[in-house]
C-alpha cells in the first residue's frame, strides 16, 4: 500500500509553517489549523489550496457511543480506516489515539496486529486524531492501532506539533506513551526533552513467554527492555509504569509473580495489572479474580506501587485491544 503523497497541513511544525510564503493569500494563524470540524473556513482552505496542502487526512466514518466511552472509525485518504477512542473521566476526557496502520508485533491477545502493518501514520494524521476528538480532551494515550516507537520520528513530530503553545498548546504531563518497549526507540527517548509518561507493556518475565506472547519482540530481551525503560525513568526522574497482562496458564503462576517483584522491586517502578478484553477469533482466558488479587497483594507487600486497570470501552469493542484495522466499509481486517 502506497502512502498518500500530498503533503498535510497538521504535519507543519510552527517554525515550518512561518516559513510558508503567504503570497497571494489572506494570512492565517498556526493555531486555526486546529480546530476540531473536518470543515474549515473558506480562508484557510484557500490558504491550504494555494500551498499544495491537505488540511484533513481523516474522514469520519462512524461513531459509535457507550456508556463512558465513544469509537470514532476514521478513513484515511488511501482506504484503510484506523480507530480513536474518546473515554470519559470525572476530570475530563482522554483521547486513545492510534499511531500506525496496523501493527507488525502481532502480539497473541491484540485485535490491532491481526492484518499485520499497512504503513506508518504520519505526523498530521495523528495529530488530527486529537484534534477531531474535541477542546476536551485534556489526555492522550498512544494505546490505540500501533507501536508507537516503530514510527519513532512521526511519533516524536507530532508530541512536539501537540504541545506548541502556538497550536492545541497540549500539555505533556497528560500524554502517555504506551510501547512494547524497542531496546533502540527507548535509548532515543531517554535524550528527549519532552515531559510524557512512559508505559511499558511487559506482560512476560522470561524471554520464551513474552517472545510467544509478543512474537515481534523475540529480539529483544526482557532484561534490557526492562533496564532500558529504568534508565528513562532514572534521566527523566519520574517513574515508568509497566503494564501486565494476565492470561490465565499463560503468565499468572506464582514463579511468573515471583520473577516480577524481583525485577521491579525498589525500582522507580509502578505496575498496572490488567484483565484480557476478549478479541474475535482469539481463544485465551481471563485470570480469575482471586490469582489477579494474589498478585496485587504480593507485589504491594514487595512496596511496589500497583493497581489493577480496569479498561473503559469493553460495552462497544473500544477497550485496549480491541480497535482493528479496518476496510471502509468498517470490516476488521486480519491476515
Ligand atoms: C493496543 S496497545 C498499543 C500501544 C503499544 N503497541 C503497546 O503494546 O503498548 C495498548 C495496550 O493494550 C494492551 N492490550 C492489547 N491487547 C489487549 C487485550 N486484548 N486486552 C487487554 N489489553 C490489551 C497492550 O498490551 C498495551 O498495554
Ligand atoms: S499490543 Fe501493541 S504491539 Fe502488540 S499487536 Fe497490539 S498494538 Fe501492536
Amino acid at each position: 500500500m502506497t502512502q498518500p503523497t500530498r503533503p498535510l497541513a497538521l504535519s507543519l511544525t510552527a517554525a515550518q509553517f512561518d516559513s510558508l510564503p503567504m503570497t497571494g493569500t489572506r494570512p492565517i494563524a498556526y493555531r486555526d489549523l486546529f480546530a476540531s470540524h473536518a470543515d474549515l473556513p473558506q480562508a484557510t482552505r484557500r490558504w491550504a489550496q494555494a500551498q499544495g496542502l491537505d488540511l484533513r487526512a481523516l474522514t469520519l466514518r462512524s461513531r459509535e457511543r457507550g456508556a463512558r466511552s465513544q469509537k470514532f472509525l476514521f478513513a484515511l485518504r488511501e482506504g484503510l480506516a484506523v480507530e480513536s477512542v474518546l473515554i470519559r473521566r470525572h476530570d475530563g476526557y482522554t483521547a486513545c489515539i492510534s499511531s500506525q496502520v496496523g501493527c507488525a508485533f502481532a502480539c497473541r491477545f491484540c485485535a490491532s496486529g491481526q492484518a499485520g502493518l499497512k504503513r506508518n501514520l504520519e505526523a498530521g494524521e495523528i495529530v488530527e486524531q486529537v484534534a477531531r476528538l474535541g477542546p476536551k480532551v485534556n489526555r492522550i494515550v498512544f494505546m490505540g492501532i500501533g507501536e508507537p516507537l516503530n514510527n519513532y520520528d512521526n511519533v516524536l513530530k507530532a508530541i512536539r506539533i501537540l504541545r506548541d503553545r502556538r497550536g492545541l498548546n497540549f500539555p505533556t504531563t497528560g500524554i502517555t506513551l504506551s510501547t512494547i518497549g524497542i531496546p533502540k526507540g527507548l535509548k532515543a527517548l531517554r535524550e528527549e526533552h519532552l515531559g510524557i509518561n512512559l508505559t511499558i507493556s511487559l506482560h512476560a518475565t522470561t524471554d520464551e513467554s513474552r517472545a510467544a506472547l509478543i512474537p515481534g519482540s523475540r529480539k529483544h530481551p526482557v532484561r534490557e527492555v526492562v533496564e532500558r525503560a529504568l534508565s528513562w525513568a532514572e534521566r527523566h526522574n519520574r517513574d515508568v509504569t509497566f503494564v501486565y497482562l494476565l492470561l490465565a496458564g499463560i503468565n499468572d503462576s506464582r514463579a511468573d509473580l515471583e520473577r516480577l517483584v524481583a525485577m521491579l522491586g525498589g525500582q522507580r517502578a509502578r505496575i498496572n495489572l490488567m484483565r484480557w478484553n476478549p478479541v474475535d477469533g482469539i481463544k485465551l482466558g481471563r485470570t480469575e479474580d482471586r490469582t489477579l488479587l494474589a498478585f496485587r497483594e504480593r507485589l504491594a507487600r514487595a512496596g511496589i506501587p500497583v493497581v489493577v486497570r480496569d479498561t473503559q470501552g469493553r460495552d462497544i469493542t473500544a477497550a485496549c485491544g480491541q480497535l482493528w484495522l479496518r476496510d471502509l466499509n468498517g470490516r476488521a481486517l486480519a491476515a
